[in-house]
């Protein structure tokens, strides 16, 4: 109601929405814990990157939340008062004992303060993330008037998380990442992969070097600016509570000419329709959450891609939405699928790609197979570049090992099922 009613004045975009919708929930005691924990750090720069942090909405749902939890605390008194009186005439008229009024009233009573206790601790956190002082602000720096086509370069770039100030993840780390060509970021596990991409999406900032897209530093550029231009879909795709179409829309800019086809043809092409149609109440079946892994992949991919379909004629991901995106982050967009699906959802993303700086993050093979450059990532910097054709070639080097070792998890994983599939002939 609460959304409804908000949307239709038009106050807020529907991004905003999802936090009116897990705050709303904060009127339901029960909730309020498994609605909060979204509120993690990555959901922080979620907030920051589908340009959340409005506290006046937030706030406002947050008070409407605090309303809705004394409401609720006040109908607990209410209800606790009653019993008591009702219970103490039945007492009288010898039809309750004392004993068991008192332990009808005692087991309210405990239950109503554990309630609160939650409400109270779970409220706590909201306001500790809502009190938050964002680093790097929002509402500060270039606006571009045109649209930029141009190129990305990390030049030199040292970085370090700031929790742990002694792990260097890049150092002198150079790539140039081109318009209209995907580059695809491979290495072992912890070599910095996803850091790229949380460095070019302006999460962080660099400690040395600098990262510019068309000549100018991303530090100068607004980050709401560039962020919109920034479509992603990344390893664990976040999926509010609400309805899968809720969660494939979100974000979508209310103003564009957005038509149910649109919607189809994105969630047909990102196989969201494989699962939902065997759901009671399809796209409009609630709890996008409690989805699979693979699951939730497709459904980000149809974030994407209908943010790309209804630019066209009229808004990642997973997280982050951008209409029409100038640069597409794939994060392991595709690790979650079978083999099947990911063959042809990659078909869509390398579709997605034409014309835009594409970024790509794979372990397998079939996802940077077809991208212009691969650079091989180790302790933070680029060892190897070159295109698959190019590195495939060479004897020696990372790249081939990557590709050996995954040749070799691929073959034991053939071998299993094949000796499966012969234990279960011999048992038939
Ligand atoms: N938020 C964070 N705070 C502190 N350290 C982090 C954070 N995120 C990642 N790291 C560390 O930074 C290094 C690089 O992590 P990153 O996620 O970029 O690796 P990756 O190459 O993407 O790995 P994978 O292939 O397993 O996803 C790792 O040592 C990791 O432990």
């Amino acid at each position: 109601m609460l959304m409804q009613c908000l949307q239709n004045q038009g106050r807020y975009k529907f991004g905003q929405l999802i936090i009116g919708y897990q705050t709303r929930h904060l009127s339901i005691g029960g909730y309020m814990n498994k609605n909060v924990k979204l509120l993690n750090h990555t959901n922080t720069h979620l907030l920051q990157a589908i340009h959340l942090p409005k506290m006046q909405l937030i706030r406002y749902t947050g008070y409407r939340a605090n309303a809705s939890a004394q409401k609720t605390g006040m109908s607990g008194n209410v209800i606790i008062i009653s019993v008591l009186y009702y219970g103490g005439t039945l007492v009288v008229s010898n039809v309750l004992s004392i004993g068991e009024l008192t332990s009808i009233s005692i087991n309210g009573l405990s239950n109503f303060y554990t309630k609160l206790n939650k409400g109270n601790g779970s409220a706590q956190r909201i306001w500790e993330i809502l009190d938050r002082k964002y680093e790097i602000p929002l509402n500060f720096g270039i606006i571009p008037s045109e649209k930029r086509k141009g190129q990305v370069i990390f030049d030199n770039v040292k970085f370090c998380f700031p929790a742990r100030p002694k792990n260097i993840v890049l150092d002198n780390f150079t790539l140039v990442l081109r318009p209209g060509e995907t580059t695809a970021l491979v290495g072992r596990s912890g070599s910095g992969k996803t850091t790229i991409a949380t460095l070019l999406l302006r999460l962080y900032d660099p400690l040395n070097g600098r990262i510019v897209l068309d000549d100018v530093d991303l530090r100068d550029l607004s980050p709401i600016w560039l962020r919109s231009h920034i479509g992603a879909v990344n390893q664990e795709p976040v999926l509010f509570s609400g309805t899968i179409r809720d969660n494939i829309l979100y974000g979508l800019n209310p103003n564009v000419n957005f038509t149910e086809s649109h919607l189809e043809e994105a969630v047909r092409r990102a196989h969201v329709d494989e699962f939902s149609s065997q759901l009671p109440d399809g796209l409009d079946t609630l709890r996008g959450v409690l989805l699979s892994g693979g699951q939730k992949q497709t459904v980000a991919i149809a974030r994407a891609l209908i943010n790309v379909h209804t630019s066209v004629t009229a808004k990642y991901i997973v997280i982050f939405l951008s209409q029409n995106p100038t640069i597409l982050i794939l994060d392991e967009a595709t690790s979650a699928l079978d083999s099947v699906s990911e063959e042809l959802v990659q078909n869509a993303l390398d579709e997605l790609a034409k014309g835009r700086i594409c970024l790509t993050i794979a372990h397998r093979l079939s996802a940077i197979r077809n991208a212009n450059t691969i650079a091989v990532l180790d302790n933070g910097h680029v060892i190897e570049q070159g295109s698959y054709e190019q590195l495939i070639t060479q004897n020696v080097g990372t790249f081939k090992e990557l590709v050996n070792e995954f040749m070799m998890k691929k073959f034991l994983v053939y071998t299993k099922s094949v000796q499966c599939m012969l234990r279960v002939i011999c048992v038939k």
